[in-house]
């Protein structure tokens, strides 16, 4: 059985470490905080959704990050998943290269595009992406973590593995079919597409969440907030397109129809249908809060610059103008910084 370490056991990983467990992998969450580890010793990870069914306690092997060098006397980690947040990526795999089995390997199963960060400290070779398309979880106390998206059905795949160069490997294919014990999940052939094309979902919603303080749904049922996800997601596109990626669907939304939004009232309308429509279909439950907007609400730092910062930059590089994602980059900081509260009128003055 293959050793599998989660490096940040934050609400992605605790969610997917305790239901790998539950089906009898062998898992260890290592995490920085000190009472989440604590708790899940003690109680275990406490999952809940958007169904009294999906409440279940699992008891999960967790570390402390101080604990990390007794990895040294056990089994060399076949698969270490990177879970943290963007800006903590370099460290989090220094700390755990050492422990690596000689052909262990390390995945990113983040947001953002962290693979070149991963592959600078372990190698191309050693590298490995996932992304997690609409698992929408939060950690909302030590050891406590809701899910605010159905799992995913015959039509939707929440996990999608590649490697950096794109051929189908067994050990991609074995990490989908591990995957797919937690939710549903593909290998892709175009893990660069994937990852614009999520970088471009989460440059719509996750800033947008942090300026506003709004959770997932009325982000989509306010008007002028929507227009202003809609921008973001246009320029989103329109730089990864100039980037040369094939982008793959962003949520539900043809990209082609996207990188258009900003200028054409049909491409326009029909993205902002299919919005409206996600949020009558109940895609996201009530309490979903991307998870920009949560780290605002716990005082911690957030992803922006990796986000809305990142698409600005390569904008920038390239000469397309990007005026949506570098406004929202600005108010996360004030934000941040303390300057500014959240409040939706920010974003609504602009739109
Ligand atoms: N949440 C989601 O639905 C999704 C998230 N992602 C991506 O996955 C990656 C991980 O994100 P996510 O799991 O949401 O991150 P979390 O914010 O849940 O956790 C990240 C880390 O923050 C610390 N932490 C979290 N909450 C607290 C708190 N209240 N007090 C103290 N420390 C806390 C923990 O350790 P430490 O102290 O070591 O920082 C944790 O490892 C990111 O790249 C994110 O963008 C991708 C898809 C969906
Ligand atoms: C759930 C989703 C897609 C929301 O933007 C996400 O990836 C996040 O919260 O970071």
């Amino acid at each position: 059985m293959k050793r599998i370490v989660i490096v940040g056991a934050g609400a992605v990983g605790s969610h997917i470490g305790a239901l790998l467990t539950k089906h009898d992998q062998d898992i260890t969450l290592l995490d920085y905080w000190h009472e989440h580890v604590e708790a899940i010793r003690r109680e275990g990870v406490r999952l809940s959704g958007m169904s009294e069914a999906d409440s279940q306690t699992i008891r999960v092997n967790a570390m402390h990050m101080a604990e990390a060098a007794q990895l040294a006397h056990q089994k060399p980690v076949d698969i270490a998943i990177v879970a943290t947040k963007s800006y903590d990526t370099e460290w989090a795999t220094m700390m755990i290269r050492p422990y690596l089995a000689a052909d262990g390997f390390v995945v990113s199963l983040q947001n953002c595009i962290n693979e070149e960060r991963i592959a600078g400290i372990v190698g191309w070779g050693r590298t490995v992406g996932c992304i997690a398309a609409r698992i929408s979880v939060e950690l909302y106390a030590p050891g406590q973590v809701r899910r605010q998206a159905p799992t995913g059905a015959a039509h939707h795949t929440v996990f999608r593995v590649g490697e950096i160069h794109g051929r189908v490997t067994p050990r991609v294919s074995r990490l989908a079919e591990l995957l797919s014990l937690v939710d549903t999940a593909k290998v892709t052939t175009n893990l660069w597409g994937e990852r614009w094309a999520k970088l471009s979902h989460n440059a719509m919603r996750n800033g947008v969440a942090a300026v506003t303080g709004m959770r997932g749904n009325d982000i989509d049922g306010d008007e002028a907030v929507r227009r202003f996800t809609i921008m973001l997601g246009a320029e989103a596109v329109q730089v990864g397109q100039a980037l040369g990626y094939e982008l793959e669907k962003v949520g539900k939304i043809d990209p082609r129809t996207l990188a258009r939004a900003d200028t054409d009232a049909q491409a326009y309308q029909a993205v902002e249908d299919l919005l409206v429509k996600e949020r009558t279909d109940r895609v996201r439950g009530d309490l979903q809060r991307p998870s920009t907007g949560q780290d605002i609400l716990k005082g911690r730092r957030t992803e922006i610059e990796f986000i809305n910062g990142y698409v600005a930059d390569q904008g920038r590089r390239l000469g397309i103008a990007t005026p949506y994602n570098e406004k929202v980059t600005r108010l996360v900081n004030e934000v941040e910084r303390g300057t500014i509260q959240p409040d939706p009128r920010h974003i609504k003055e602009i739109a």
